[in-house]
């Protein structure tokens, strides 16, 4: 696994958790304006979720590190991403843009840590489409639970 420098970003809770994922996929981008990336082409893409709270569950977990990596990596590694249902060709802040995706995976791992008694918060996503081009996408306070 590529370690890398990830941006901080400050929040008042008194854990943070960071998983690191990269998983293989296809896309396009559905618009005149994306160049060549409107033709199918793929990345490896490198990820890094994290997660923040001020409890722990049963296990000592904020979350356990195999459920996240279950959420994304096995959702949509060697998959074409345009494929998924939480990407469409007709809303652009769902095409699989770097931004959108950064964004959809937050949406993805926050519906699941708000399963959670200990109800952790999904802080930042990094989201590194290629070796040049990477998205840091933060939920905003105001949206939590309302993600968009
Ligand atoms: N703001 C965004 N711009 C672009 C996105 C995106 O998701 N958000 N995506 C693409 C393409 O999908 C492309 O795969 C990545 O583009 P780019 O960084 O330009 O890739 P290159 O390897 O060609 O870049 P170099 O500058 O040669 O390193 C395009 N834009
Ligand atoms: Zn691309």
């Amino acid at each position: 696994m590529m370690q890398q420098i990830y941006p901080v970003t400050a929040h008042p809770y008194a854990y943070e958790l960071n998983k690191d994922f990269h998983f293989a996929a296809a896309h396009y981008i559905p618009s005149d304006q994306a160049g060549k990336c409107r033709y199918v082409h793929g990345h490896t893409y490198f990820a890094n979720v994290t997660v923040a709270g001020d409890a722990l569950d049963e296990s000592g977990f904020l979350v356990n590190f195999a459920d996240l990596k279950r959420l994304i990596h096995d959702r949509f590694d060697h998959t074409t991403l345009n494929d998924d249902e939480v990407f469409d060709d007709v809303d652009p802040h769902r095409f699989p843009t770097t931004e959108a995706t950064a964004r959809i995976i937050a949406e993805l791992v926050q519906a699941h840590l708000d399963t959670l008694p200990q109800h952790p918060r999904c802080i930042q996503v990094y989201l590194r489409e290629t070796p040049s081009s990477y998205v840091v996408y933060r939920p905003r306070q105001a949206d939590a639970g309302a993600q968009r």
